[in-house]
């Protein structure tokens, strides 16, 4: 089953442009670390425009997985297409104007803890912009009131905020630069469900508003059901199922029944 560790793309539309119905195509892609292999030859579509929402156990890789579409982690065999770019072949130019349009929201929020928020927001301006002090500063007071955030958060560092506002912060941050596509690991993790379920809107708002592609890791039950187009599962090293809510309560797997059927599930009724 191991193949020969190779960038050959597995497919032939990589490279071919923009694909209109994909903005994230996965083929044929093995990750591991050392003799441990966490994802064996994993497919994966995600569609422009819709909230994918990805589940599975605790452990199963969907963190490894997100990291290593970002490229932080190096996978053994086969192909990822970003924007029908693949991204093994894109030169450092190619590689950063495909960085450049998509932004992420990591566990925890991943906020610089000595920088203010709205020096936070600019970091990915400064990185890929040139552009003057004043408009930067106007940038970032967009993006907060984008994602709902008071404007005398922009001079506040990540440890005055409370949990809901370092989450919003963090999504300014990753809306920095208008991106096309959002990765957000457990967007609504260690908030209250009050918190979870106003940052579950604010997402479906900007998604269908600014035409945004989500693609978001999470273990909350309210998301996936008030949010997400289509679900992912991993599970076994690659994706078990994908589909609508609908399709996963219907699916015999015996992980995915006891997720979407489960007691927990069928409290939500
Ligand atoms: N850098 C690394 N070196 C070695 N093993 C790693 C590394 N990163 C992740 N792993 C292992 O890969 C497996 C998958 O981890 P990952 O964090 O992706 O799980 P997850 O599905 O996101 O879990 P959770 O839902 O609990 O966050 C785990 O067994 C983890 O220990």
């Amino acid at each position: 089953m191991n193949q020969p560790a190779t960038d050959t793309p597995a497919m032939e539309t990589l490279d071919t442009g923009e694909d209109a119905d994909h903005v994230l195509s996965v083929r044929d892609v093995t990750v591991g670390f050392g003799s441990k292999i966490i994802l064996q030859d994993l497919d994966l579509d995600v569609r422009r425009g819709e909230v994918l929402g990805f589940v599975g156990g605790s452990g199963t890789g969907k963190s490894v997985l997100m990291r290593t579409i970002l490229g932080l982690t190096p996978k053994r065999t086969g192909a990822i297409s970003v924007f029908g770019h693949d991204l093994s072949r894109a030169n450092q130019k190619e590689r950063k104007a495909i960085e450049r349009r998509w932004g992420v929201l990591f566990q925890q929020g991943a906020l610089f803890s000595s920088l203010s928020v709205k020096q936070n927001i600019q970091v990915p301006m400064r990185e890929h912009l040139n552009l003057s002090p004043q408009l930067m500063d106007e940038l970032a007071s967009l993006k907060l009131e984008l994602v709902g955030l008071p404007q005398d958060a922009a001079d506040k560092l990540p440890s005055e905020l409370s949990g809901g506002m370092v989450k919003r912060a963090s999504l300014a941050r990753a809306l920095a630069l208008d991106p096309d596509l959002v990765f957000l690991d457990e967007p609504t993790s260690g908030l209250d469900p009050i918190g979870a379920a106003a940052f579950d809107s604010l997402i479906a708002n900007l998604s269908s508003t600014l035409g945004l592609t989500v693609y978001m890791v999470t273990h909350d039950l309210d998301s996936l059901h008030s949010i997400c187009d289509r679900i992912a599962v991993l599970g076994k090293k690659r994706v078990l199922a994908i589909g609508t809510l609908d399709d996963m309560t219907k699916n015999d797997d015996p992980w995915i029944k006891s997720y979407f059927r489960g007691e927990r599930a069928l409290r939500r009724i």
